[in-house]
């Protein structure tokens, strides 16, 4: 800008009266200038450790010039599927048998968080054979998650196996679905350790202690600062009980109600083994730990699917 001048009138909105420029009434003092260094200062912070770095974020790099920025290395994810009943996609189908669905729904959602995965396939229920695994696995992963096999059931031997080769943390959170699931650290071959995540084998509740407990615990681990999901308040436009002290998932979306205002609505089946739950709604809608019913008009939660993957 030359020097004395603080303002800009733009070309279009100036009118030339003979050798007179007329300047239209109400253009004001600094009206269309930009101060150098208004979006960033020299020496200003520009962005924090600890920071997801999106697509804006590297424009803002490059904008300073900068070819590179100083990060972390991607988290390494080791993934297994247990129960005798879990058969691979591609392959015959036995009578009692279940394709595996959470390893391919654990696969994508680890990866949109950068991590990388190695794809452990699927164990038996049994406490030898997962302990080997889980050791193995330990070595060289920052962190192990399996699904299925955590619950109470005389098939459940995951507890047992992580017990055997680390220690169990925790099992069971106050949370339906995804209730049995479980935390621990292994110890692995060369003294090395992992964190150790075991989550429930309904894929609903697979999803939902994905998206509570391990998107969290990944971000951690990556050296980012996960913040909490933005739970929107919305009117609920349905009914529903429930037992007090533990928080409720339902899968659900938003739609218009009957005043344009949006509400949400809950999918037919509540169900965790309904993955339909899960490709057919756009949301979590939570009910809190203490509520036991919620009536249509209410006000309940509600995360986006967007909000928490990725
Ligand atoms: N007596 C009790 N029984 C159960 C309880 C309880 O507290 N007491 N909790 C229930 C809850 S809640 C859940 S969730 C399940 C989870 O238990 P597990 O983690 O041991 O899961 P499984 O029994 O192995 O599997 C449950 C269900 O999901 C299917 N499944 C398992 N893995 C996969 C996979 N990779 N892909 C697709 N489907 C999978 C499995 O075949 C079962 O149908 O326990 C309740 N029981
Ligand atoms: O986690 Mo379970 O039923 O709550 O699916």
């Amino acid at each position: 800008m030359p020097a004395g001048a603080d303002t800009v009138l733009m070309q279009e909105d100036a009118r030339l009266d003979g050798e007179t420029l007329v300047v239209p009434a109400g253009l004001k003092p600094g009206d269309n200038r930009r101060r150098a260094g208004e979006d960033i200062a020299v020496g200003g912070p520009m962005l924090p450790a600890g920071r997801r770095l999106a697509a804006a974020d590297i424009a803002l790099a490059a904008a300073q010039g900068l070819t590179a920025l100083p990060v972390r290395r991607r988290v390494s994810v080791a993934l297994f599927s247990t129960g005798d009943e879990i058969v691979e996609p591609g392959t015959a189908l036995p009578p009692s048998g279940i394709y595996d669905a959470n390893r391919y729904l654990l696969l994508a959602l680890i990866e949109a968080l950068g991590a990388t995965v190695t794809d452990l396939g699927i164990l038996g229920d049994d406490a030898d054979a997962l302990g080997d695994a889980l050791r193995r696995a330990a070595a060289g992963h920052d962190l192990v998650i399996t699904s299925g096999g955590v619950s109470t059931g005389e098939a459940d031997h995951v507890r047992t196996a992580v017990e055997r080769v680390g220690r169990l943390d925790f099992w069971r959170v106050a949370i339906k679905p995804g209730k049995p699931v479980a935390m621990g650290v292994l110890a692995g071959e060369d003294d090395a350790r992992a964190a150790f995540v075991g989550l429930p084998g309904n894929p609903a509740a697979a999803f939902v202690t994905f998206v509570r407990v391990v998107r969290p615990l990944l971000l951690r681990l990556a050296g980012a600062t996960p913040r909490q999901p933005m739970v929107l308040p919305v009117r609920a436009g349905f009914a529903h009980r429930k037992r007090p002290g533990r928080r409720e998932y339902l899968r659900g979306s938003l739609r218009p109600g009957a005043d344009g205002a949006p509400e949400a609505v809950v999918y037919r089946l509540e169900g965790a083994g309904a993955i339909t739950s899960l490709t057919e709604t756009d949301g979590l809608i939570e009910i809190g730990d203490d509520v036991t019913e919620v009536k249509p008009g209410d006000t309940v939660g509600f995360v986006s699917y967007a909000e928490i993957t990725g």
